[in-house]
Parts: C-alpha cells; structure tokens; sequence
C-alpha cells in the first residue's frame, strides 16, 4: 500500500439547513498530518491529511460548533492524531479512543485528561485484522464510569454480536445504526432486527449517519436513507447522536458533498425538537455532560 487516497470533498457546498446553536458533529475523524502522526503499519488505507485545520474550517463552514473525533482506524491504537485535534480544538472537541486491550488504567486516565470520553470496539473485517470479544469485554469494565462504548459493526453479524453487547457495562453507541440495508425500507428485516436490538437495553444509542455509505447504489440525495431512517429517529429521539462522518474513509469512489450530507438532517429529524435533540441535547450528554 503506497498510493495515498483523498475520500472527502474539496469544495463542499453550503448546506440549505442551518443547525441549532451549539450543534455538535459526533462522528468525524482526523487523518494526520502524517509527518507528525504517522499511520498504523496495519491500516487498511493510507489517506492523505485530513487534520484538525481541515476539520474545524468545515464544522464553521456546515454551521457546526463542536466535533466528536472518532479514532480512525487508519492510526491503530495509537489516539495521539485524535488527542492532538482535541488540545488544538479550544475546548471544542472531545473524542473517542481506540486501545490496545492491554492498556493500563494510568493510560486510560491519561486519555480522559486528553479529552476521550469513549472507546471504540470495531468489527470490520475490512478494517482491522481482530475484534477479540473477551479482551474487549475485560477492558471495557475498567473505564470511567461515565465513558461510553462505540460499537462498530455489520448488519450480517448483528444476531452474532447480540450477548457481547448484551454484556458491555457502559452505555453503548452503535456506530451508523450497524449499517442496516436502507433499501428494505423503515419495516425491512435490518430495521426491525436493529429496533430489537435498541429494545433490549433502554442505553443503547445510535448514529443515524453515512446516508453515502448506506444508499451508495441510489446515491445523492440518498432517499432510501432518508425513509428507512427517519422513522427509527423519532421512535428513539433521546438515544440518537449525529456526525458528517468527514473525511469519510474509503469513500474515495463516491465522494459525499458535505453540504449535501448536513441537508439529510431535516430529512431524518423534521422537527425542531428533534434536532434539538439529535444534534445537542443528546450528545451533550454523552461529551460534555458537565455543562448541562
Ligand atoms: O466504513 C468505513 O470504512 C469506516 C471506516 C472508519 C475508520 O477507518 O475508522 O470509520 C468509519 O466510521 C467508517
């Protein structure tokens, strides 16, 4: 792997909906810059830089006033690009880490000192060579009480993942709703599969993002997206979070227009309220409930 790839937009649009004051974009990540903070010798992709003077440009552009940086898994368990975009952020931005199972509980506390307020469990197998479910469990009972788990996943492997998430002792964030195939429609087996998993434990939350990822065949403007996934919005308003998913990794055949992608927003959320919810309330809770 030698070639390095651009997955994001480099004139995004204005968006046509304007977000709520302190509206926060909860999943978006930083890529680099390399010459600082090297990628993981087994990343599946090697971007070129997507830092955090990129990322806050945009958060201003798309009418965002905070970002969630998520540990991509192009950096491994190494969060120092993510820790790096949090301590430039001003007090706008917290994150999420990703971490070698063996951490010790100094690290872990380091890490919350560093603004990470969550770990991220990922199962793709196109992206990272091992998921060990046990060591993932015996980490996860030594986080701060108020951390979270984000759990990213497969809709295929959903029924497989059902006792580990069963078993997580922290609240659980499911990264673009286990990517359901929108194409059933809000009633198609995915869905309602997803609504059994959300019905088993009231502190299962879900990113309702990538309409890019999850309608890619249909394509912009996504209206799959927007129809399978609205209805799962409003029948869960208090456990959903929102994020542009910016630079996108391994989007780099069908670039999102970011304007295009914070536009989905009234689509998924039509109410004031649940924008409210969706893009502050929510996520306030889970990065910055020290403000509420
Ligand atoms: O579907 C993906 O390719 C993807 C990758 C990553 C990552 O590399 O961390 O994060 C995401 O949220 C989505």
């Amino acid at each position: 792997m030698s070639e390095r790839i651009t997955s994001w937009h480099g004139n995004p649009s204005k968006p046509t909906y304007t977000p709520p004051p302190g509206a926060i974009d909860a999943h978006c990540h930083v890529f680099g810059p390399m010459a600082e903070f090297p990628f993981s010798p087994k990343a599946k992709y090697l971007p070129e830089d997507a830092g955090p003077d990129k990322l806050f440009a945009l958060r201003d552009h798309l009418g965002f006033s905070r970002n969630v940086i998520v540990q991509a898994s192009c950096h491994g368990t190494n969060n120092a690009a993510t820790l790096n975009g949090i301590a430039v952020s001003g007090g706008k931005a917290r994150g999420v880490a990703v971490v070698d199972p063996a951490i010790s509980d100094e690290e872990i506390a380091a890490l919350h000192e560093g603004g990470m307020r969550g770990i991220r469990f990922n199962f793709l197998k196109r992206l990272v060579d091992d998921a060990p479910k046990d060591k993932f469990l015996e980490v996860a009972h030594r986080l701060p009480k108020d951390w979270h788990i984000v759990i990213y996943f497969e809709a295929d492997i959903l029924e497989e993942m059902r006792p580990f998430i069963a078993a997580l002792p922290r609240l659980v964030v499911v990264d673009h709703m286990g990517r359901p195939d929108v194409t059933q429609g809000p009633d198609g087996a995915d869905m309602k599969a997803f609504r059994e998993l959300l019905d088993s434990r009231p502190d299962i939350w879900f990113k309702p993002t990538c309409p890019d990822r999850l309608d890619m065949a249909a394509g912009d403007p996504w209206d799959n997206f927007a129809r399978a996934v609205a209805p799962l919005v409003a029948d869960y308003s208090d456990r959903c979070i929102w994020g542009t998913d910016w630079p996108h990794p391994n989007m780099e055949k069908a670039i999102p227009d970011d304007g295009h992608i914070v536009d989905m927003i009234p689509r998924i959320a039509p109410t004031a309220e649940l924008q409210q919810k969706l893009l502050v309330t929510n996520p306030m809770r889970l990065y910055w409930p020290e403000e509420l």
